[in-house]
C-alpha cells in the first residue's frame, strides 16, 4: 500500500444515458490496468465498475444502473441503488455525447442530481453541494468551433463544477479527464489493494487489507504463517439507521500456526491490534458504505499451510 501523505482516494459515480460512451471511457481511463467488475449490491451497496490506482490516487468508479429507467419495480429497486451509489460518491461525472443534442433523458438525470446535490443560493442560482463534472464524450469528428459551441451549451445546461471534453475512442484528452477526476477526490488512504484486479466481494478485499496491515506492523516476522478471513459483515436494520446508530459489524479471523505466535500478532498490550484497527477504519467504512466496527479474533489453525481442507477454508484454492 502506498504511504503518500497527500494520497487522494474516493468514489466517483458515473452517470449518463445508455450509449454515451461510458464503457469506452472507463476502459480508456484504466489503460492497461484491468477493470474489476462486481455487481453485488446486496453486500457492497454499490456497484463498482473499476478501480483506478496510481501512486498518487485511487479512484473507485461506481456505476449507477437504471438512473434513466424509473418506471418498473425493478427500475425502482435500481433507483434505490442509484441513490446509495450517488449518496456515497465523492463526486459525480455526468457524461453527455457530443454527437447528439441534449435531450429529455439528460434533463431527467440532471434534475435527479439536482434534487440530491444542489441548493439554490439567494440569487436563485443552483449550486452543487458535491462536485458534478460534465464530461463531453465522443468529440472526435467535431470541428474546433463545433466543440466550443458544445462546451458552451453544456455549461449553460448543467452549471457543472468543471467540464472536460474527451474522445475515448481516439484517446484524445483522456489524461486530462483522469486528472480532473483525481483532483475531486478527497485526501485519504488507499482503500483497495493496488493489485486488486479480479472480481472480489468486500469480504476478500477487507481480509486482504487486514493481512497487509498486520504484515506491515510485524515487519516480516511471520509473513507466511498469517491468513485472514472475513467471516461476516452484518449491516444494521433500517430502524437502526434512522436513529443514526447504524454500524456495520465486520467479523474477521486471523489464523496463525502456533500459540507462541499470538503475542507477536497482538503486540505489547495488544498495540498491534489497536494500530491495525485504527489504520483500517476509514478504508473499511468506505468499502461497506457506512461506519463500521471491526472485530478481530486470533485463531490457531495448526499447519494450515499444508492441510488442503484448511487451505480451502482460508480461501486458498
Ligand atoms: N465516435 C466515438 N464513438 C464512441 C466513443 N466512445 C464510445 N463510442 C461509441 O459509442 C457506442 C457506445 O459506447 P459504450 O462505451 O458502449 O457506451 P455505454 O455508455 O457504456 O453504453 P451502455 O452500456 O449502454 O450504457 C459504441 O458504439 C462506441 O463505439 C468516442 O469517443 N467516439
Amino acid at each position: 500500500m502506498t504511504e503518500n501523505v497527500h494520497y487522494r482516494s474516493g468514489f466517483l459515480a458515473v452517470v449518463g444515458r445508455p450509449n454515451v460512451g461510458k464503457s469506452t471511457l472507463i476502459n480508456a481511463l484504466m489503460g492497461t490496468q484491468i477493470a474489476i467488475t462486481s455487481s453485488r449490491p446486496e453486500t457492497t451497496r454499490k456497484v463498482i465498475r473499476a478501480i483506478l490506482t496510481t501512486e498518487d490516487y485511487q479512484i473507485v468508479l461506481v456505476d449507477t444502473p437504471g438512473i434513466h429507467r424509473p418506471r418498473t419495480l425493478l427500475g425502482q429497486r435500481l433507483n434505490d441503488m442509484v441513490d446509495e451509489s450517488l449518496a456515497d460518491a465523492d463526486a459525480v461525472a455526468f457524461l453527455l455525447p457530443a454527437n447528439q443534442e441534449i435531450g429529455p433523458g439528460d434533463r431527467r438525470i440532471l434534475s435527479r442530481l439536482r434534487s440530491q446535490f444542489s441548493h439554490k443560493d439567494e440569487d436563485g442560482n443552483w449550486r452543487w453541494t458535491k462536485p458534478v463534472l460534465g464530461v463531453l464524450t465522443k468529440i472526435d469528428g467535431l470541428s474546433r468551433s463545433e466543440l466550443v459551441e458544445k462546451l458552451i451549451e453544456m455549461d449553460q445546461f448543467g452549471n457543472f463544477t468543471e467540464i472536460v471534453p474527451v474522445s475515448a475512442k481516439e484517446y484524445d484528452n483522456v489524461e486530462e479527464v483522469r486528472s480532473v477526476f483525481a483532483q475531486q477526490m478527497p485526501e485519504g488512504p488507499q482503500m483497495y489493494p493496488t493489485e486488486q484486479v479480479t472480481e472480489e466481494g468486500p469480504e476478500e478485499t477487507i481480509a486482504e487489507l487486514i493481512r497487509g496491515a498486520f504484515l506491515e506492523q510485524l515487519d516480516d516476522e511471520l509473513p507466511h504463517s498469517l491468513a485472514v478471513t472475513v467471516d461476516g459483515i452484518e449491516y444494521p436494520e433500517e430502524d437502526d439507521d434512522a436513529v443514526g446508530e447504524g454500524r456495520a459489524q465486520v467479523f474477521a479471523s486471523i489464523y496463525i500456526e502456533r500459540s507462541s505466535q499470538k503475542p507477536i500478532i497482538l503486540g505489547k498490550g495488544a498495540a498491534n491490534l489497536v494500530r491495525v484497527k485504527k489504520k483500517l477504519r476509514t478504508p473499511i467504512n468506505r468499502i461497506v458504505g457506512m461506519k463500521s466496527t471491526l472485530t478481530l479474533h486470533v485463531k490457531i489453525a495448526k499447519d494450515w499451510q499444508s492441510d488442503p481442507k484448511k487451505l480451502e477454508r482460508l480461501g486458498f484454492n
